[in-house]
């Protein structure tokens, strides 16, 4: 699936390590499919996550397994041993760590997804190869301890107007009463972590998300 076939897929993105997750993070992939997720990021770091090598491969291959089962392409963010070593549909790099254009010919054809800030860095994730990126933070977040400045969505509009056409998605601080929003300024879909982790009701968070962006 190369970057025209992604672009369904981006719909609804949701993101996730053990961290986001006030109850089993299975569970709640499980009750995020249910709401109709069209994508998950298994991204394991920061304050509360697993320590070890071998604990953190356990969790993203029961995580690998549950998205196989309902056609969800599993992603993993930023470690392209443990994505290749798991058969992991995709990686997802941001500007700090390995660079698309190193790891392109390495990952086999899998779905490569880059962070941008920038025009010009979405220009240089389009010529390295990338199949999609991710642009943000739209809006402040929790989620991130080295998030970046949030620009709302004058980034998302600045790579639509340079004509750089690569599928993209929003992510940070996003919500069901701000994702219209992302949407509109031309990002194919949005990118959510504690929306949906951080729910009492994962399965219903990502349905009133996914009735906002189809609608
Ligand atoms: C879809 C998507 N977009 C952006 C990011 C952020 O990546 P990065 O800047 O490398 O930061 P970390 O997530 O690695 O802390 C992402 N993970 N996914
Ligand atoms: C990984 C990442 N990259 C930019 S913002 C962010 C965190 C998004 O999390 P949330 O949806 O909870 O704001
Ligand atoms: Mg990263």
């Amino acid at each position: 699936m190369k970057r025209e076939g992604i672009k369904k897929h981006l719909a609804l993105y949701f993101i996730a390590g053990s961290q986001d997750c006030p109850k089993n993070i299975e569970e709640i992939l499980i009750e995020a499919i249910e709401g109709g997720i069209t994508l998950f990021q298994f991204r394991e770091k920061g304050k509360g996550s697993l320590h070890t090598s071998d604990e953190i491969e356990q969790l993203a291959v029961r995580l690998l397994q549950i998205c196989r089962t309902s056609n969800i392409p599993f992603i993993v963010n930023d470690d392209v041993e443990l994505a290749l070593k798991i058969g992991a549909d995709g990686i997802h790099v941001g500007q700090d760590d390995a660079k698309a254009g190193d790891i392109i010919t390495r990952i086999n054809g899998m779905i490569l997804g880059v962070s941008v800030h920038s025009a010009e860095e979405a220009k240089r994730a389009l010529a390295d190869g990338a199949d999609y990126i991710g642009v943000g933070p739209v809006f402040p977040t929790s989620s991130k301890e080295d998030a970046k400045e949030a620009r709302g969505t004058a980034v998302i509009e600045e790579i639509k107007q340079a004509g750089i056409d690569i599928p993209m998605v929003g992510i940070g601080g996003i919500t069901a009463e701000n994702a219209k929003s992302v949407v509109m300024a031309g990002a194919d879909g949005v990118s959510v972590i504690s929306s949906i982790s951080r729910s009492e009701h994962p399965a219903a968070a990502a349905r009133a998300l996914k009735k906002v962006i189809n609608g």
